[in-house]
């Protein structure tokens, strides 16, 4: 299995690292604009392989698409993240030309390539990839559920003071501050439905917690976050690599699911071998299905400033 992962910055090397260290994959490469500089994080990180014990090989280059030839999976982090104050969608004015470019690169070099979608605004990132790619829509998927849902879990484990494995919980929904819908009726601890253990404040704080998650480590870090979001991106790759059929929240383009239609937003699916293997057709309250129709007007929004 080789895979790609355009950016060699915070986030692309997160997820290059995890990659590697599970050992599922023979050949990473790293791609970025920046002389040299994928090239070095390729070789440093080749360097941990004899301490870690891996024997994925990871390769750097500038720009040079003809080395991801045959790419079965590509991740794209290219692009600038936020800094404190901003929001993922005020991104939009750079990034978009640059994953529409990484997009066609890609694409060129391995037409039947899966494209992880990393690079924020991530949801309208996504749309745009379905626009520009012509893959077919199984093979375009976008990271946001992953990691917002091991935030939720990390929120829900601090409320609880209970171990991170006792606690299982999902978020659908936009990868925005306020489109999030972390989904606390389905959450439990060891199959015991949260609500049992939470009032009503715990509930609220573990919500609006999860929710801004991304913007507090931005605070805290001066840029986003990577090693999370790293890690939510191998399980993904990992889950197409082995074949494993896993249900992830994942941002795919919608066709009725969920009464959406030519949107991509935060669903659960089935991730195997061919990308989305089915999306999950799960019920939501009529609380949660109203704050999903309007995660999914907010997302229309940013896509309209879409230029193909
Ligand atoms: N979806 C998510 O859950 C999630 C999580 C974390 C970060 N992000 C997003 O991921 C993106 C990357 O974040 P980061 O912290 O790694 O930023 P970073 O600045 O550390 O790295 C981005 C890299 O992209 C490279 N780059 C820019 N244009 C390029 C191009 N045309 N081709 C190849 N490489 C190019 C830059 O040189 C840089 O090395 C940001 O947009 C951020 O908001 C999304
Ligand atoms: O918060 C960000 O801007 C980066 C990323 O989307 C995250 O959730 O960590």
């Amino acid at each position: 299995m080789k895979v790609t992962v355009v950016g060699a910055g915070a986030v692309g090397a997160s997820c290059a690292e995890y990659i590697a260290m599970k050992n599922f994959c023979s050949e990473v490469v790293l791609v970025d604009i920046k002389e040299g500089f994928a090239e070095g994080k390729a070789m440093d990180l080749m360097q941990t392989a004899s301490l870690n014990g891996f024997d994925t090989k990871i390769t750097g280059t500038t720009g040079d698409y003809s080395k991801t030839a045959g790419s079965h999976v590509a991740v794209i982090t290219s692009g600038i993240p936020r800094k404190p104050g901003m929001t993922r969608e005020e991104l939009i004015g750079i990034n978009a030309g640059i994953v529409k470019d990484v997009t066609e690169n890609l694409v060129k070099h391995s037409p039947e390539v899966i494209i992880i979608v990393v690079s924020n605004p991530m949801d309208t990132m996504a749309y745009l990839v379905h626009k520009t790619s012509g893959l077919p829509k199984h093979k375009i998927i976008g990271m946001g559920g992953a990691l917002d849902s091991a935030r939720f879990k990390y929120r829900l484990a601090e409320a609880l003071e209970a171990p991170i494995s006792d606690v299982d919980g999902m978020v659908i929904a936009a990868h925005s501050d306020t489109g999030m819908l972390p989904l606390l009726s389905k959450a439990t601890r060891n199959g015991v439905p949260i609500t049992e253990f939470l009032d009503e404040e715990q509930q609220k704080y573990v919500i609006e917690e999860t929710k801004v998650g991304g913007a507090t480590l931005t605070k805290l870090l001066g840029t986003s976050a990577w090693y999370a979001p790293g890690a939510a991106v191998s399980v993904m790759v990992q889950a197409i690599a082995c074949d494993q059929k896993k249900m992830i929240p994942c941002s795919l383009m919608l066709e009725g699911e969920y009464g959406q239609n030519d949107i991509c937003l935060g669903v659960p699916a089935i991730i195997g071998k061919n990308g989305v293997e089915s999306i999950v057709n799960i019920t939501l309250t009529a609380e949660e299905q109203l704050k999903f129709a309007e995660a999914a007007n907010a997302v229309r929004e940013v896509n309209g400033d879409l230029k193909f």
